[in-house]
């Protein structure tokens, strides 16, 4: 590690500078274009791999990447569990860690739970947007949790409905 400590990020932080939702659009479609374009995009983004954590019923995920077009050297640790009945904790926690492409120093760790609740949400906007009909009008979303709120913030924002159904 570098003599200077990686910044910290939480999610508070994150929040706002991601306050509203479709910021996250430019930079996610463009992103997707390249990692679309094979090599010629410069994305190298191998599948996730997922450790099973069987006695207690969860997941560790660990996600890499690099962007030769943003020169962005990254991982997403995230670990999805069992969401047990009235438990306070997510069933889903994430970091996100950022490192100096050109020489591998940790430059900051982030909270990975904002961004994972926006991207996910932001991706599925974005192919909403090509692949919706036009006289689609009610939005009906599976699941009341963290990624119910976050696909209902930016569809909300992008979209008009006439209704929104949530079942969980
Ligand atoms: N592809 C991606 O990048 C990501 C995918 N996910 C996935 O999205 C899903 C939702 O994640 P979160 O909202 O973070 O989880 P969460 O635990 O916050 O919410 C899950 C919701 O689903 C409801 N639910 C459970 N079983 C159901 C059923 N049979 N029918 C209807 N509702 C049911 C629960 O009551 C809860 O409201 C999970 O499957 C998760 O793994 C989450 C993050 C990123
Ligand atoms: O991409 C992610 O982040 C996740 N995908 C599926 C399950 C957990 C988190």
């Amino acid at each position: 590690m570098g003599s200077t400590p990686p910044a910290f990020i939480g999610a508070e932080e994150v929040e706002k500078h991601l306050h509203r939702a479709s910021l996250l659009l430019p930079a996610l479609e463009a992103a997707l274009a390249n990692f679309s374009a094979g090599a010629a995009g410069g994305v190298v983004q191998p599948v996730r791999t997922v450790l099973p954590v069987p006695r207690h019923s969860g997941y560790l995920g660990v996600m890499p990447a690099y962007s030769a077009a943003d020169d962005a050297l990254t991982t997403k640790l995230v670990t999805f569990y069992e969401h047990l009945k009235d438990s306070s904790v997510p069933s889903h926690q994430a970091t996100v860690l950022l490192f100096d492409p050109s020489n591998g120093t940790l430059k900051a760790v982030l909270d990975g739970s904002v961004i994972t609740a926006k991207r996910t949400a932001a991706v599925s906007a974005i192919a909403t947007k090509l692949l919706m009909p036009p006289f689609a009008e009610v939005l009906c979303i599976l699941g009341a949790g963290v990624q119910a709120y976050s696909h209902y913030d930016i569809f909300t924002e992008l979209f008009t409905f006439k209704e929104v159904r949530i079942t969980s």
